[in-house]
């Protein structure tokens, strides 16, 4: 009886044993837009003060609890949350860096594209940045098609220093005569379009990255699920969106309004939207470089293994949890997570 116990308590104990993964995030964007400042605010939850300039590359990491703890009464205990981390790295976007900075683009899992709001050059170059990464980048779970210059996974483009922007009354626009020049192009319909990336001009809300982590304004929610979805798509899903979503068109979003607006409650679909709405950039093959040759590299290294190395064979793999999540009717999936951003 006592041996019969001790199994017990052993497989049990397989079943719980905690679970870990992790995420590779690169954050690119020009020099001085605020990377760092939003890695900062990411991690700690406040702002920086005069962040030094980032030397090569820096790495932060956040801690993320990931699962479905009400998925199901039938899921074991074990199912419910796990430990992830998402690593985020913080290339730096200034020009002597240019030619080794791809060193830094290794395995990576979906990429976070920075620029200034009050610069609206640095939300041209988000273009150049795309492209470079995707020709000299290696990438983890790569999505069947590629996005803007053939980036074969997930995005969310962040405009930074929405408060100069405003003060300056130039929101979208520096004011200096070459973007003014620009926008004015622009608006006459002279300039391709898809020489940007589409973006959300609103995140974190009408303000910057200052001025939102002193009133903890900003839209961790947006940014939680942009991290939950690329853990998803790596650990929990081996299926891959049906239709290229490049495929989707875009459809301009207000500059007032807020990256939250755009989620539903559905991780997939606030992939898609996030990733595609914006300015009016044509996603279709015939705007698009050629899509590069996917890389179905190994993914990185983890701590632990992905799943338990002894599992029943009734064992609920956290795939259908997720998914019972999913045909929760989003109630449980538009809660915010408890997560210390
Ligand atoms: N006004 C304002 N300034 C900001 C904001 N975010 C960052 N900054 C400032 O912008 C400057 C550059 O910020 P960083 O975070 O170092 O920029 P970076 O993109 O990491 O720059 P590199 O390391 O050169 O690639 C710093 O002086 C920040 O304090 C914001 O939302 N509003």
């Amino acid at each position: 009886m006592k041996f019969w116990r001790e199994r017990e308590r052993e497989s049990k104990e397989q079943i719980l044993a905690p679970l870990c993964g992790q995420v590779r995030v690169l954050i690119v964007g020009d020099s001085g837009v605020g990377k760092t400042s939003l890695v900062h605010l990411i991690n700690k939850g406040s702002s920086i003060h005069r962040p030094s300039q980032t030397i090569g590359c820096t790495v932060g990491v956040k801690h993320i609890t990931y699962g479905s703890p009400a998925s199901s009464s039938s899921s074991i205990q074990g199912d419910a949350e796990r430990d992830f981390f998402v690593e985020l790295w913080d290339v730096s976007g200034h020009e002597r860096y240019k030619d080794c900075r791809s060193l830094f683009y290794s395995q990576i899992n979906g990429v976070i594209f920075v620029h200034d709001l009050s610069q609206r050059r640095t939300k041209t170059s988000l273009q150049k940045w795309a492209s470079e990464v995707a020709a000299t980048g290696t990438f983890s779970a790569p999505l069947p098609s590629g996005g803007p210059g053939g980036l074969p996974v997930p995005y969310i483009v962040v405009g930074n220093k929405a408060d100069i922007a405003a003060k300056e009354g130039t929101k979208g626009s520096s004011g200096n005569l070459v973007d003014a020049a620009r926008h004015w192009v622009e608006k006459q319909g002279l300039l391709s379009s898809s020489e940007e990336l589409p973006l959300f001009e609103s995140f974190p809300g009408n303000s910057g990255l200052i001025a939102a982590a002193k009133e903890t304004r900003y839209d961790k929610e947006a940014l939680n699920k942009f991290f939950r979805m690329l853990i998803r798509r790596r650990y929990f899903s081996d299926e891959q969106p049906a239709a290229s979503p490049w495929s989707i068109s875009p459809h301009r979003t207000s500059s007032s309004q807020r990256l939250d607006d755009e989620i539903t409650s559905d991780d997939d679909q606030f992939y898609k939207r996030t990733s595609f709405h914006g300015d009016p950039y044509k996603y279709n093959n015939n705007t698009l470089p050629p899509l590069p040759a996917q890389r179905n590299l190994t993914p990185p290294p983890t701590l632990f293994p992905q799943q338990p190395v002894s599992t029943p064979d009734n064992y609920a793999i956290p795939r259908f949890s997720l998914s019972s999540e999913t045909s929760n009717n989003g109630s449980g999936r538009s809660k915010r997570m408890d997560i210390n951003v």
